[in-house]
């Protein structure tokens, strides 16, 4: 079975997506991760994030890049939304995207352009979202948590920015599925929030929900 999960910024969705792999005992990629490994590459060659060509040589990162926590800075998710826009760094991490959901037993999958474009055949799409401002309050949590004291107004801000550029880029644009199931968590727990998951996967598979 292959999980597509979709969604903006600190909606909720990798919370919801690798809890879902663990219920359903499948393997999960964050393919946020792929675009902030170019980012990270990009500012540390001192590339220019604009240009396609310097984007598209950062996309040659080493596999241990993956796992860096500086991956997770809120300066990192801003550039990844603008290497991320270029059709040839989005070209340059599809077939390995493509492959991951493709493999024997299927995968969950989070990102932007999961239900739409890597995997437009998934057996079930979700579509998460929750407010700016809710996105931004976890966001300003999580990344004060791992000691960045960035103000809950930056912070708001640059998901606002983000939000508009993955929006109205031209190649691979966050827009929800046609079949997509929307889960709009601003008013859930994480806990809730998975639970209603697991039920919209069921009813996508035809099952009975899961209690
Ligand atoms: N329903 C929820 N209620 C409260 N906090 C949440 C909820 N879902 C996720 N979080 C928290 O919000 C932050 C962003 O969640 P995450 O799943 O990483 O979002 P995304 O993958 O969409 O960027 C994390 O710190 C996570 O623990
Ligand atoms: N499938 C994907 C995943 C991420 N991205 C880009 O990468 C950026 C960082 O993605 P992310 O999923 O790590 O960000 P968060 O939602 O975790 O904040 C996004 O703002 C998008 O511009 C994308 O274009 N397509």
């Amino acid at each position: 079975m292959i999980i597509a999960v979709d969604g903006p910024a600190a909606s909720g969705k990798g919370t919801i997506a690798k809890a879902l792999a663990r219920h359903y005992g499948l393997p999960h990629l964050d393919t946020g991760l792929l675009y902030r490994a170019v980012a990270l590459t990009v500012r540390r060659l001192e590339l220019d994030p604009a240009v396609e060509a310097d984007a598209v040589a950062a996309c040659d990162f080493a596999e241990d890049l993956l796992a860096d926590p500086e991956l997770r800075d809120d300066a990192i998710g801003q550039l990844a939304s603008i290497v991320s826009a270029h059709p040839l760094v989005r070209a340059a991490l599809l077939q390995r995207q493509k492959r991951f959901a493709r493999q024997p037993g299927g995968a969950v999958l989070d990102g932007r352009d999961i239900g739409t474009v890597i995997a437009p055949d998934a057996d079930a799409k979700l579509f998460v979202k929750a407010t700016p401002q809710v996105r931004a309050q976890r966001r300003h949590k999580e990344l004060r948590g791992h000691g960045s004291g960035l103000s809950f107004d930056k912070v708001l801000a640059d998901i606002r920015a983000r939000d508009a550029r993955d929006s109205s880029r031209s190649a691979a644009p966050l827009v929800m599925a046609q079949d997509a199931a929307l889960l709009d968590t601003s008013f859930l727990s994480i806990e809730a929030s998975v639970q209603k998951a697991i039920a919209l996967v069921e009813a996508r598979r035809g099952a009975t929900p899961a209690t």
